[in-house]
């Protein structure tokens, strides 16, 4: 029997740059990514993903744009981890290092993708051209991609997150 995970994560983007956050501890450490984490029970996803926004980078997002949503299989384990996918330029206060990121801004042609997930250089694209994506990936264990998917999509209207 699988279950489901659903996490978040959101981009900062200003115009041809973004803010990435090296992750210095748990799932992903030692790899760029943008913030995000677990929805907790009781918060809708939007809600989560401010949060985990606020906490792990000092930044306030007041809106948040969908950019799409991943779900990732590990092999030999039953977790699907369903990652819903913002960026946003409509927020408030300066970058901060906390004690689950150290924030860095990057030229959008200067993706350090050799030390993030390996996913991303795939997604990305789509994430910086605008377009609303939704992919799956298979992995084996955290380096591997076995196999995966990605579609543009109109919208991603059937999956509710407010
Ligand atoms: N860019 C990218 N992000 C990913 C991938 N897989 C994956 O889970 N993420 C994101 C989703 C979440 O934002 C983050 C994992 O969340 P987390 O385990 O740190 O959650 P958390 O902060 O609630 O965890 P914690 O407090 O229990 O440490 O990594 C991937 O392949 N690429």
């Amino acid at each position: 029997m699988t279950s489901k995970k659903i996490l978040t994560l959101v981009f900062v983007k200003e115009p041809g740059k973004i803010l990435l956050g090296m992750k210095k501890r748990g799932f992903g450490q030692g790899r760029w990514n943008g913030f995000g984490g677990k929805v907790e029970k009781g918060e809708t996803i939007l809600e989560g993903a401010k949060r985990e926004l606020l906490e792990e980078s000092g930044i306030t997002a007041n809106s948040l744009n969908r950019v799409g949503l991943i779900n990732f299989e590990f092999e030999n384990d039953p977790v699907i981890l369903e990652v819903h996918i913002f960026k946003t330029s409509d927020c408030i206060g300066s970058p901060i290092e906390t004690e689950e990121m150290r924030p860095q801004w990057y030229a959008e042609d200067s993706i350090p993708f050799n030390q993030m997930w390996p996913d991303d250089h795939l997604w990305f694209p789509y994430m910086f051209s605008n377009k609303i994506f939704e992919a799956y990936f298979l992995f084996k264990g955290m380096d591997v991609i076995v196999s995966h998917w990605i579609k543009e999509m109109k919208n991603l209207d059937n999956i509710i997150v407010s």
